[in-house]
């Protein structure tokens, strides 16, 4: 994850001061890009510690289609609950737009199902994509997606995913949109019976909270760990049906976990 911290020194380097809706301020730079071989290892952050449960419930939580942070609250899982309503609802964000995005004659597309039955059937095509973004309802979302579409790439055997960020925070929400991708990535892999290729992700107004510096700092001091393995235990009938018990991280070494507060 050597790039990672070389993202976070090419802010540090050439970020200038940006206000932003949260108030918080930022050092921020445009268009970025990170790409990982999924072969060499799952692309974990180890120069901190990873809340790998967090990342995993959310990601289960957005393929179910749900947008109540019910399914997150019962798992122990908080990252969501600064946006949700006094009934814990967000709005259509992710999994509403991902499996249940809206027709003008009422009916409903699941992205997720057909992108999939696109790789299986025709894996060559170029229109394997999922988008979150979608401007007749993002004004009803807590907030627009940050990691608006996704693209898959079939080639030699080997399944790639490409996605894109609008705005990152780079030291508290990248690293889990790594992991998350990566997860969905080998899974996606693993029911069209291709190998998992290259993770690529392209960011748009990359940034650093100001009250995140001196944390980055630190992470900066550290060297980074060999990556570990993701091994899926078993496969499942369907994308709908893996289970949090079904994922296990092999050999996960890393630097102690670094607190920051997150910008609501
Ligand atoms: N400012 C901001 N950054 C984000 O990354 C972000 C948002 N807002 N809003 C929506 C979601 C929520 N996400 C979050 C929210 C909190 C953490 C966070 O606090 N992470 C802690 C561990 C917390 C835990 O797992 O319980 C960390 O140290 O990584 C990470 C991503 C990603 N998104
Ligand atoms: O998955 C996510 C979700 C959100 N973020 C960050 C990016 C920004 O810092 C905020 C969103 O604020 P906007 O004003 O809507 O851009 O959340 C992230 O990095 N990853």
């Amino acid at each position: 994850m050597q790039n990672y911290k070389d993202l976070l020194s090419d802010i540090l380097e050439h970020g200038v001061q940006k206000e932003d809706r949260t108030g918080t301020g930022t050092i921020s730079v445009f268009a970025r890009q990170l790409r990982y071989d999924l072969a060499e290892g799952f692309p974990l952050i180890t120069t901190k510690k990873l809340h790998i449960k967090s990342i995993l419930h959310e990601l289960l939580w957005f393929l179910s289609g749900e947008t109540n942070i019910k399914y997150l609250r019962d798992n122990g899982v908080t990252i969501w609950d600064e946006w949700a309503d006094e009934n814990g609802d967000l709005g259509p964000v992710y999994g509403s737009q991902w499996r249940s995005w809206p027709t003008p004659d009422g009916q409903a597309i699941d992205q997720i199902r057909q992108v999939i039955e696109q790789i299986r059937n025709n894996p060559d095509s170029r229109r394997h994509l999922v988008s979150a973004w979608n401007p007749a309802e993002v004004g009803r979302m807590a907030l627009p997606p940050c990691h608006y579409v996704f693209q898959f790439y079939v080639a030699e055997g080997k399944l790639s995913c490409m996605f894109n960020m609008r705005s990152v925070d780079t030291f508290l929400g990248l690293p889990f949109n790594i992991a998350s991708y990566a997860f969905l990535t080998h899974m996606v892999a693993q029911q069209c019976d291709l190998e998992p290729g290259e993770l690529i992700w392209t960011g748009g107004d990359v940034h650093i909270y100001l009250n995140h510096l001196e944390q980055v700092k630190l992470q900066l001091t550290r060297e980074p760990f060999p990556l570990p393995k993701l091994i899926i235990k078993r496969k499942p009938d369907s994308i709908f049906d893996y289970r949090f018990e079904d994922f296990e991280i092999e050999g996960y070494q890393s630097h102690p976990s670094i607190k920051a507060p997150i910008a609501v």
